[in-house]
């Protein structure tokens, strides 16, 4: 079957296996023609399948120390009929391009906020990991929660506090942006938003794996966070998406006291810079701002994808000695984005963005081009007009 992209406003409703193939392989070319680094060796990720957690495995296992991964994820098998999603893929080529290289790469796939989940990967760490990990990314990004004890399911929302907010936002499938209008959150907004994407499961997994004695001494957790400029401030930073993250980052300090007292170990989050994700490109203003950065950071010679600033952030900073930490003890890659030249810029070009010049003054192409490749399309390289045998891709495992 030759499968062309199928793309619905701004979600994309499939997935190219073989272009998600290639993907991996120059997400991990890029890393091995790049510095390594004396790094972590057993690490679990949780979100590992798509994004900043992909991009983490793909860096520790084959840039750093030839980590051995257990990654989990929430992804969707395809059949003989029908793709599977973009991540289901890319655990598969992952697992495939590490084993070959003697790594172990274990793929969980299911709820990451079930306890059953975390039994399962403790129970699996102490049989057959060698009992135990020395790293935690926690990369997780959901829009829906089940709390694992009451079984009430949470859902964020991605809403301004106080006031509503009007501003522009991508429709992929049309080429063309659209005014969105966001009604200010109710409190109960502002807490499911906590519950879903701030700290509270990120802490049940430490104190869990911490519990199930399954961490090394001076074992390390990170967790991923963003924090944005001017543009994005009211909807992310100061709305509550902004809210979780504040959560997650104390939580983060926190977690830091208790492992630095207990093990010797260390949490930490990591700010990350803007780029194009599943997750990201639902958040309003977000993509636009995005598309104007790419640009601004490219025409400086500053611009990195997901896997070029994740593995600096290991290089440099985690295992490096180049580190970034703000007075909140945030590590913070993400500075090149935070530049004042760098947002200076792009708030001069974003003022002047309309409906129709928004191709000339933005990357758009680059935002689409990276949209599409995210489930595999569009990758140089790939023979989008050949066959793909579904009927062999549904029996690979991941
Ligand atoms: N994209 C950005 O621009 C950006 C910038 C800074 C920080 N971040 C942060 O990085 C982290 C990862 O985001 P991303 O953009 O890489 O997202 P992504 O959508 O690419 O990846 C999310 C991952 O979470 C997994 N997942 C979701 N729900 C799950 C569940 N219930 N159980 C198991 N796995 C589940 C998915 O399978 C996937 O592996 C988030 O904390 C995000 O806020 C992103």
């Amino acid at each position: 079957m030759v499968i062309k992209p199928r793309i619905k406003g701004s979600l994309a409703l499939n997935a190219h296996p073989v272009g998600c193939k290639k993907a991996v392989e120059d997400q991990i070319e890029y890393v091995k023609s790049s510095t390594s680094y004396n790094g972590a060796k057993k690490v679990l990720i949780l979100g590992a399948s798509s994004g900043y957690g992909l991009a983490s495995r793909i860096s520790l296992a084959f840039g750093g120390s030839k980590a051995d991964t257990i990654g989990v994820s929430f992804e969707k098998e395809g059949n003989g009929r029908k793709p599977g999603s973009a991540g289901w893929y890319n655990n598969i080529w992952f697992k495939e391009a590490a084993e070959k290289e003697g790594l172990v790469a274990k793929n969980f796939i299911g709820d990451a906020f079930s306890h059953e989940m975390r039994d399962e990967v403790i129970k699996y760490i102490k049989e057959e990991f060698g009992g135990e990990i020395d790293l935690l990314v926690y990369s997780l990004a959901s829009g829906v929660r089940k709390d694992p004890d009451t079984g009430e399911v949470y859902r964020s929302q991605l809403r301004p506090k106080g006031v509503s907010i009007t501003g522009p936002t991508f429709n992929v499938e049309k080429e063309s942006i659209e005014e969105l209008t966001l009604d200010p959150a109710t409190p109960e907004d502002e807490a499911n938003t906590i519950k879903v994407m701030g700290g509270e499961d990120w802490n049940l997994w430490v104190d869990a794996l911490t519990e199930a004695n399954v961490v090394s001494k001076g074992f390390q957790t990170l967790a991923y966070s963003y924090i944005g400029a001017e543009i994005t401030r009211r909807i992310y930073r100061e709305g509550t998406i902004g809210g979780a993250k504040e959560h997650l980052e104390n939580t983060a300090l926190d977690l830091n006291k208790k492992l630095k007292d207990s093990i010797g170990g260390s949490a930490h989050v990591a700010v990350k810079r803007a780029i194009v994700t599943k997750a990201s490109a639902f958040i309003p203003i977000f993509p636009l701002y995005a598309t104007v950065l790419f640009k601004v950071m490219e025409e400086k010679g500053i611009e990195e994808n997901a896997i070029a600033h994740t593995h600096r952030l290991f290089t440099d900073m985690i295992f490096g000695d180049k580190m970034e930490m703000d007075d909140k003890g945030r590590i913070r890659p993400d500075s090149w984005e935070m530049r004042e030249d760098v947002q200076r810029e792009v708030m001069e070009i974003y003022k002047d963005i309309t409906v129709d010049n928004f191709k000339e003054l933005t990357d758009f192409a680059r935002y689409k081009r990276d949209f599409m490749q995210l489930n595999g399309f569009e990758i140089d390289g790939v023979d989008y007009e050949a066959d793909v045998d579904l009927e062999a891709m549904a029996k690979l495992r991941p």
